[in-house]
Parts: structure tokens; C-alpha cells; sequence
């Protein structure tokens, strides 16, 4: 609603500062010209708030945006100028450091990067190297600095398991358990260290007793070529500033690429395991210290990334998986964010102040422009801390690729559905990573009080309402959710799924509510001593996951994503705590003919080919079929018997691909010793066809003469031991 005022006021108002200027005017001149203008502005004021419609609040607002944005300049120069680049003595008395390097992969600067750890000046610490596999191309590079220092302190890892989803935590996981020292640094391989490099982080991270994270803020190392000078104009300009004057503002914007914590700090966060699901780790490390009273902030030394394979396309799509990132955690920031470089700025600016004070567009973007440069130029010599290598007209040209191209690659991210990290492909979903933290909201009147497992399409919760406890599986994107929904309800009469409850949009979720399972079968393999069920036990398991998928399959449904952590045990009924198997996760389920056995299309398009742990003939381009269902039970069986199918994933392509090929077409040759006597089940599943139905009883039939001695249909029983489950 417009404010109105009466002229008088206006008179009023416009007068009262014309009297201070006669009175200050006789103290200084400056002050009698600033005060000069106040009742123009006042007046200038008035007249707005009295004309107020939208698009004057449009204006005021642009104005205040941009002003923000001005300010956020100065303040990332002021804190640059005053923080960064301070030089520390040697302090002796300060703690150990286990410097955890997760490495995938080698490039020619890989050496360079890592000797500057091996002869850095600390006075106690550790590389410990963490690696996915012994075969990986690194392993000769570092095994080679070994030897050239065999006085430094130096253990390498190789990740034993694939726990979570983001690549890096699982593989420095290792690392992490095995650290000695109450410091840990991580230390990505692209990073050159200074030699005080370790010495500035931990300085600064002891400085306050309540510091929990220090991360150093990226820079670049002096390289020549286009792409790296580009890469350095962006990181000493547009990223350094909101990274500068976010941390000073105490914002939690991190990068996790060099970064010190403390390690009892992040033990009470649980670990590095708690945050083995988050692609953002770095963001989560900050947010859940900050949960227990823990700051952060950054160290006085930039981080010096240094990798030799730095091109326009790599750039692009590393900036471009940091944005769906950001946008994952914060979806507001997709609204500021493209708003935020110069020229978008500069339009808004200047439009608005046009609007409002009738000045020149042009010359109130020409302004905007040289203060934007020159003080990203500023920013850039501060994080440099002197004259920067480039020079003034390259920096000009970098600079403007920069804000040119800085749109399309943001809106490159918000298209593409997957990102791309080293060997892996991710769906990093708008939110995703905010569906884990739900714990202790209420849904639907249900408390959802623990995250019990998640997917690729959204997280499960245990959730209470009274007496009743559930499951609540959570999505952002409803059409995650609608085929699983719709596959419980046609399988509500089976009994081989958990009994469908309910389904719909709360707020800016989408939910299915269904039974609460008990053990799923990877962590009852899990539990066991020796990583593997007893053949009585193996025997009924297998024989209940084949009759989940004859009740699947008799609905003409295919299930696709068969793995041993997708069948789960039912609640254990008493007397005898009996138990039966049942399979869930239907997100990528399919019905795949209709009444007439007319073949039907998914129109959702996954990548089935690319998932490691699908069959033989669907690797290599088919369509998923009920016998490739049948034929992933197969491997999760092998799994659940002691094969650690999961290293197995890990061959490369080819002889994984064999070994799938192999396994089918002579079972008696290809199965481990130990799980030989599983070969009728695996010839009649070599024996399987597309074009023909699967014969589930007859798959039966062969489980039983696996173990003839054993009722292979009898119950199972659960029960406990030293509070580990026991499947027997
Ligand atoms: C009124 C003006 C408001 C301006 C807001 C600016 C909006 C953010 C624009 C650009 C973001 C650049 C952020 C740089 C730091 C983040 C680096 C990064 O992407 N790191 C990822 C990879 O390591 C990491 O996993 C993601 C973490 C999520 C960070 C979310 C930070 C959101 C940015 C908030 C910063 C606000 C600063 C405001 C200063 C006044
Ligand atoms: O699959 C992988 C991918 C990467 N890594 C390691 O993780 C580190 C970072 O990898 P890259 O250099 O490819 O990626 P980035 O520079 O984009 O990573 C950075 O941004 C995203 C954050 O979550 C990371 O913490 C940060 O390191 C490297 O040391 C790399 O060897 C793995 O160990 N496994």
C-alpha cells in the first residue's frame, strides 16, 4: 500500500536539514557539502515512498542487491588484504598432522604436487595415501617418492569397501580410521603445498579453542596456457570473493580440496563415515561442526592447485558440478546466483537507478563495469599477493570469458541430470543431500526418527505415530516415486514386499508410507564372522529371494536394481522369531508387457548398461529381461555366501565382463571353491533365454540339490547375539 504524506511534511522534513547545513558549514566544508545533499536525498526519498507501485519496489531493490554485491567486493579486499598471505614463525608445540591424500589417477604434475608433501617443514607428520585400487596409475608415483624419502612418515591405503556415494570419503575412509595424529588434514593430489603450507593450518586451526575447520581458499599455482590462466583468473576473482567475504561473514562456504579439522571434532559428528552419502561433504563437514559449536574459517595461505590437465572442457565441468551442488544444498542460490556476476549486475544497476533518479544507463554501466574490473583485479594481485603473471589486457580478455561464459555453464548444470566426477557418473538431485537430514520432522503426522537407507531416488525413514511405526520413503521428485508406489500396491496380496500404506506430496516432498522391514540381507552378511552365511542358511535365503521374484515376475513386473541390500527380512513373527525374505526398492521397476504379452517401452530411459552389477547381456546393450533379474540374485547370492562380488566390481571392464560371460556359461569352472556346490542353480540359470518365461520352480528345484540334505523352502530364524542379528 503507497505511504502517503502531506506536502507540509514534505517542507517539513527538507528544511530541517538545510539548518544543520548553515551550522556544519562553518565546521568543515566537506561535511557542509555532504549535508547539502541530505535534504535532496530525503526529498528524492519522499517523493519514492509516495509513488510506491512494483515497479518502483522492483527498483529499490535492485538497488540494494547490487549494493550488497558492491559491498561484498569490499569486504572480500579488506579481508584478503588484512588476512591472507600472513607469515608464520615455526611453532614446535603445535600437534601432529595426518595428512590424508585421496588419489585417483596421475597427471604429469602429480610429482611436483606430491615432493611438495614429502619435504614440507613440519615438525610431526603423515602422508597417508588413499587409493581405490592397487592397479591405479599413482601407486608407481608414490611408492617412487617413497623410496627417494624413506625418512618421512608415509602408510598407503587401498578402499576396501564402497559404502557411500561420494567417491572421495570412500576411499579415504582408510586413511581416516588408521590417522594417528589430532589434526587431519585432507589434501586433494592436485594441491602444491609452500613449505609452511602445514604449519599456517595448523597454526591457525589451534588459534581458537572452538575452531573446528580451516580450509585454505582456492587459488591456482603460476601455469602457462590458456585454461590455466583462465582457471586462475577464476579463482583469484568471482569464486574468491564470495569465498572471502562468505567466510568472513561467517557463512558456511566451504571447498574441501585442502582443508584441517580437528579430530576429536569430527569424531563427535561421527567420523568421516557420516558423511559418506554426501557428494558435498565439505559443505556438511562445516554444517555439522557448526551443529556442535564449532567455527570455521580459512587459513592465511591459499591453496595452490597445480593439476597439468586443467582444459576449458574440464574447467567447465568441474565448476558445473560445484554449481549443481550448491544448487542441491541451497536451491535458493538459483535465483541469485546468475544474477550475481558482472553484467547481469550492471543491467539491473543501472535500469534501477535509471528508474529511480533519471540517470544515464550507459553511464551507470560503464561505471559498474570499471569499479566490478578493477576490483576484481584488486582482489586477484591480493590472492596472488603481488603482480600477477598475466597481464592487465589478458587478464581483461580471461576475465570477460569469464562473465561471458559463467551463464551458460550455470545453465548447462541446471540442465543435465547427471554430473560427471573422475571414472564416475552421479544424479545429483535438486535437495537430495537435504533428504538425509530430515530426522525429527514431521510428515504427514509421522515423526520420521531415523534414516534407515537411501537410494538414488530419495531416503528411508522410520517414522512413528503413536503406536504405529512405518517406513517413510521421501523423494523430491514425485515421478521417483509413482512407479514404486504403484508396484507395492500390485504386489500388496504377494507377501513378498512391504505392505503398501499410503503415497502423496507433502510439502516439497513426495512420500510413500509402507511396513517396516527388519535386517536387510547385506548387513545380515555383514554381521556374519566371516563375511559369510552358512550354505543352510545361504540355501533357504536363495530360495526365498527366487520365490520374491516369481511373484514379481508373475505380475509381469521386472525389478532391475536386484542387489542382496534390496531384499530385507520381514519383522520376526513369534514363537521362534520366524522370518521370511522379502525384496523392496521399486524405484526402478518396470512392468514390462501388458495382458497380451505386448512388449512395453520404459519411457524413464536408465542406463542399464552402465550399472556394474547388471548381467552379462544387459552390459552389453539389452534390454533388462526377468532372466537378468534372475541372474543378479545369482550374484548377490555369491555374495551373501563370502565372494566379495563388490572387488569383483572393481575389475576392469573386460574381465569383469568375462567372468559374467563365464559364470553362466560354465558355472562348474567360474565359481569359488567354497561356493562350488551352488552349481545346479547356476547351469539352470545358464539355461535361461530371453524370449522364454523364466521356470522360477524349477530354479527352486535346483537350489534344493545345492544342499539336498536341507529343507531349502524351510523357515529361517532370527535372533541375537552380543546384539549382532543371526540368521539361521
Ligand atoms: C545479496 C547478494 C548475495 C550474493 C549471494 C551469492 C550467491 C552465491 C553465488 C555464488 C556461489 C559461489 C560460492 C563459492 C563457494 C562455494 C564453492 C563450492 O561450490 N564448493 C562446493 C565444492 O567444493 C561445495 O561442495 C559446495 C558447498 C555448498 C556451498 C553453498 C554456499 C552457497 C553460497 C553462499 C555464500 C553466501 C555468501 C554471501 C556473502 C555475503
Ligand atoms: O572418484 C574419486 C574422485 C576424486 N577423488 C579424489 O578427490 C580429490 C578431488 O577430486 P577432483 O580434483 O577431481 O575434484 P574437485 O577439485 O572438483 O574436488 C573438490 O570439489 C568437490 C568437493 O566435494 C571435494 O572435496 C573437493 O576436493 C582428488 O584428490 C581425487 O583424487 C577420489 O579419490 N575418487
Amino acid at each position: 500500500m503507497p505511504i502517503m504524506r502531506s506536502s507540509q511534511n514534505v517542507i517539513e522534513i527538507s528544511e530541517i536539514p538545510s539548518s544543520m547545513q548553515s551550522s556544519q558549514a562553518m565546521e568543515a566544508p566537506f561535511f557542509a557539502t555532504v549535508s547539502s545533499l541530505v535534504p535532496w536525498i530525503v526529498l528524492e526519498i519522499e517523493k519514492l515512498i509516495e509513488n510506491l507501485d512494483i515497479t518502483t519496489c522492483l527498483a529499490i531493490f535492485g538497488v540494494v542487491f547490487v549494493g550488497a554485491l558492491y559491498l561484498i567486493h569490499v569486504i572480500a579486499l579488506c579481508y584478503g588484504i588484512f588476512h591472507l598471505h600472513k607469515i608464520y614463525e615455526p611453532d614446535a608445540t603445535l600437534p601432529g598432522v595426518s595428512i590424508i591424500k585421496p588419489i585417483m589417477g596421475t597427471d604429469e604434475n602429480l610429482e611436483t604436487n606430491l615432493t611438495s608433501f614429502f619435504t614440507a617443514d613440519y615438525h610431526q607428520f603423515e602422508l597417508l595415501f588413499c587409493f581405490h585400487s592397487p592397479q591405479d596409475d599413482a601407486v608407481p608415483v608414490v611408492k617412487a617418492l617413497i623410496e627417494r624419502y624413506p625418512d618421512v612418515d608415509v602408510t598407503i591405503f587401498f578402499q576396501e569397501h564402497e559404502i557411500g556415494f561420494n567417491p572421495k570419503i570412500n576411499n579415504m575412509i582408510p586413511g581416516y580410521m588408521a590417522a594417528k595424529y589430532p589434526l587431519i588434514m585432507i589434501s586433494d593430489s592436485t594441491i602444491f603445498t609452500r613449505p609452511d603450507g602445514i604449519s599456517d593450518l595448523a597454526k591457525r586451526i589451534m588459534s581458537e579453542e572452538k575452531l573446528g575447520l580451516i580450509t585454505q581458499i582456492p587459488y591456482c599455482m603460476n601455469r602457462v596456457g590458456l585454461a590455466n590462466c583462465f582457471e586462475q583468473v577464476f579463482f583469484g576473482t568471482s569464486h574468491a570473493k564470495i569465498y572471502l567475504a562468505g567466510n568472513f561473514l561467517g557463512f558456511n562456504c566451504p571447498t574441501g580440496m585442502s582443508s584441517i579439522f580437528k579430530k576429536a571434532a569430527l569424531d563427535q559428528c561421527g567420523g568421516m563415515v557420516a558423511f559418506k552419502d554426501y557428494m558435498a561433504e565439505d559443505y556438511f563437514f562445516g554444517k555439522n561442526l557448526a551443529a556442535r559449536g564449532y567455527k570455521s574459517g580459512i587459513s592465511n595461505q591459499p591453496a595452490l592447485q597445480n593439476s597439468a590437465a586443467t582444459t576449458f572442457t574440464s574447467f567447465s565441468n568441474r565448476v558445473g558440478r560445484w554449481a549443481k551442488l550448491r544448487i542441491a544444498m541451497m536451491p535458493q542460490v538459483i535465483l541469485v546466483e546468475p544474477l550475481q556476476d558482472c553484467f547481469p549486475a550492471g543491467i539491473i544497476m543501472a535500469l534501477s537507478v535509471h528508474y529511480l533518479f533519471d540517470i544515464t544507463v550507459p553511464m551507470l554501466f560503464v561505471i559498474h563495469f570499471f569499479f566490478w574490473i578493477s576490483m576484481d583485479y584488486m582482489i586477484m594481485r591480493v590472492m596472488q599477493n603481488g603482480p600477477l603473471t598475466v597481464s592487465l589486457i589478458q587478464f581483461i580478455g580471461f576475465w570477460l570469458l569469464r562473465e561471458f561464459s559463467s551463464p551458460v555453464i550455470f545453465i548447462k548444470a541446471l540442465m543435465e541430470p547427471s554430473v560427471r566426477w573422475r571414472n564416475n557418473i552421479f544424479h545429483v538431485k535438486m535437495c537430495y543431500d537435504t533428504l538425509l537430514t530430515l530426522d525429527g520432522t514431521h510428515i504427514r503426522g509421522y515423526l520420521l526418527t531415523r534414516l534407515i537407507g537411501h537410494g538414488s531416488f530419495g531416503a528411508v525413514y522410520e517414522a512413528k505415530c503413536n503406536s504405529d511405526t512405518i517406513a517413510m520413503k521421501v523423494a523430491v521428485e514425485e515421478e521417483d516415486l509413482l512407479v514404486e508406489a504403484a508396484t507395492l500396491q500390485k504386489l500388496y496380496y504377494s507377501d513378498i514386499s512391504p505392505k503398501y500404506h499410503f503415497t502423496g506430496r507433502y510439502g516439497p516432498y513426495s512420500i510413500i508410507g509402507m511396513e517396516l522391514l527388519g535386517y536387510d540381507l547385506e548387513s545380515i552378511r555383514e554381521s556374519t564372522p566371516w563375511k559369510s552365511c552358512q550354505r543352510p542358511t545361504l540355501i533357504r535365503m536363495a530360495y526365498q529371494m527366487v520365490h520374491c521374484l516369481q511373484a514379481l515376475h508373475e505380475k509381469r513386473l521386472i525389478h532391475r536394481d536386484v542387489k542382496l541390500s534390496n531384499f530385507a527380512l520381514s519383522q520376526p513373527k513369534t514363537p521362534g522369531n520366524q522370518v521370511s525374505v522379502k525384496i523392496l526398492d521399486f524405484g526402478m521397476s518396470h512392468e514390462y508387457s501388458d495382458a497380451e504379452g505386448n512388449l512395453k517401452e520404459d519411457p524413464r530411459g536408465f542406463v542399464f548398461k552402465k550399472m556394474r552389477y547388471s548381467s552379462y547381456d544387459v552390459c552389453l546393450g539389452l534390454d533388462p529381461a526377468p532372466k537378468d533379474d534372475v541372474i543378479q540374485v545369482g550374484y548377490a547370492i555369491l555374495y551373501a555366501g563370502g565372494f566379495d562380488f563388490h572387488e569383483k566390481l572393481k575389475s576392469p571392464d573386460n574381465e569383469l565382463m568375462n567372468w559374467k560371460r563365464e559364470l553362466i556359461r560354465a558355472p562348474g569352472e567360474t565359481l569359488p571353491l567354497m561356493l562350488k556346490f551352488l552349481t545346479p542353480f547356476f547351469e539352470e540359470v545358464g539355461e535361461l533365454i530371453d524370449i522364454l518365461p523364466v521356470n522360477h520352480d524349477l530354479l527352486k528345484q535346483r537350489i534344493q540339490q545345492c544342499l539336498p540334505e536341507m529343507n531349502a523352502s524351510s523357515a529361517l530364524t532370527l535372533t541375537e547375539e552380543d546384539g549382532n542379528p543371526v540368521l539361521t
